[in-house]
């Protein structure tokens, strides 16, 4: 029998895959130029010669900030960096067993209850702002304290002295970051702030496109991104490159990577469905780091080495490069940093361009609702009679 598909008839890409889902002026992948385009910029550029939270600003707000308008918006981040009470409150509620990711979205979404009913569901321009900075302020609170409290470490607040990254290093690991750490760290949250239309950024548009609120939709996202074939991928990275470590190192890590892919298992960190076969421009900036911090680790050179001839066999066996998740997996071990932090902190840094998006989608709004191709049966009656 011929399925009446209907309209979506020909339309059909699995996983959306090279569909428009939106018109954007936030961002874009020029894959042909291996650029990263955000607000007419090179992503590449901005992370080299730029702090986060300029960039956020630009992400946000459209244009680079002026010194008056960094200043402003730096003390905002600064003011607005603490967390209210009731969330260490909340967070102690939290089974011990709670993932950091887990902890960090129900933290969000615990927030919306603090904004004014009123404003909360405001989805004008400057409401949407207004709220998605108090956000973006909140989040290495957030992500830092998800992290202490699951791991029964006690909360820390943070450093009114401190500038954005810094800030959230400190709230981390407890002390001052030093420069090397401040500044490579800054630069990967710049690498993570804007990706065009990955599946959390999608997810956090189709949620407010119902008109739903930003809390909403970044809680959204953070489930989205969780996943092993999204951000998740940064702790898989790690934990992979541990375990090449743990069975003999360098060594061992071509016969690693071939084992996997006989069983056609995947190798965290590697293909992307925009780059395919070509280099996520990320990678290649935050690779250059790698030499300069393995030093700070005892097992780092191996842990490079190994990196490094895992790198080789993808590109000989399957023809596939890294994506940002692959270097920035070995910079934040390399740094210290747990690794059940590395897809929250991704979350935090992406929390700018979130923001931008749904205050995008809330601008010109249209309700994302596509169509099936239906493939099950037809003409079924609950009496069992034809
Ligand atoms: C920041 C980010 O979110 S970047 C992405 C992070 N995710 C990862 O690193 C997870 C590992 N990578 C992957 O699973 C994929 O490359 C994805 C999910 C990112 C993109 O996948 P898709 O565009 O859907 O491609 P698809 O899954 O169809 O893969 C195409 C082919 O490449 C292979 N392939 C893709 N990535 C990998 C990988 N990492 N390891 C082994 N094989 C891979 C697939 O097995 C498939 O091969 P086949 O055609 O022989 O079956
Ligand atoms: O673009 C994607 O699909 C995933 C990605 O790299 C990101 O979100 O940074």
């Amino acid at each position: 029998m011929a399925l009446p598909i209907g309209p979506a008839e020909g339309s059909y890409s699995p996983g959306l895959e090279g569909v428009i889902a939106a018109v954007t002026s936030i961002s874009y992948l020029d894959v042909e130029h291996e650029q990263i385009v955000v607000r007419g910029y090179d992503l590449i550029e901005l992370a080299r010669q730029m702090h986060y939270p300029q960039v956020a600003y630009l992400v946000i707000y459209g244009s680079l900030p002026s010194a008056d308008e960094l200043a402003d918006f730096n003390r905002t981040l600064q003011e607005q960096a603490a967390l209210p009470e009731a969330a260490y409150r909340l967070f102690q509620l939290m089974p011990r067993t709670t993932e950091v990711m887990d902890a960090q979205r129900t933290v969000i979404s615990f927030l919306a209850g603090f904004e004014d009913p009123a404003e909360l569901r405001d989805p004008s321009m400057q409401a949407n702002l207004t709220k998605g900075v108090r956000l973006l302020a909140r989040m290495p609170a957030i992500t830092a304290n998800a992290y202490r409290t699951v791991h029964g470490l006690p909360p820390v607040e943070p450093d009114g002295e401190l500038g954005f990254s810094e800030n959230f290093l400190y709230m981390i690991t407890g002390a001052r970051p030093d420069a090397q750490a401040a500044r490579i760290f800054d630069m990967s949250l710049t690498c993570y702030i804007e990706h065009e239309m990955p599946n959390s950024t999608f997810a956090a548009r189709v949620i407010a496109s119902t008109l739903s609120d930003i809390y909403g939709a970044v809680a959204g996202a953070a489930a989205s991104l969780k996943g092993p074939l999204h951000g998740g991928a940064n702790e898989a990275v790690a934990h992979m490159l541990l375990e090449i470590l743990q069975r003999g190192g360098a060594s061992v890590a071509e016969a690693y990577v071939m084992e996997k892919l006989a069983r056609k298992e995947r190798i965290m960190g590697f293909g992307h469905r925009v780059y395919m076969k070509r280099y996520d421009p990320r990678a290649h900036l935050m690779k250059d780091y790698i030499p300069q911090l393995a030093g700070r680790r005892p097992e780092g050179p191996e842990l490079y080495r190994i990196y490094q001839t895992v790198e080789q066999v993808m590109l000989r066996e399957k023809g596939l490069f890294p994506n940002a998740d692959y270097p920035v997996g070995l910079i934040y071990l390399l740094l210290g940093i747990p690794i059940d932090l590395y897809t929250p902190i991704f979350l935090a840094a992406r929390t700018a361009g979130l923001v931008a998006h749904v205050a995008e989608q809330h601008a010109n709004n249209r309700l994302f609702r596509p169509r099936v191709l239906y493939q099950g049966p037809w003409g079924r009656h609950p009496n069992g009679q034809p």
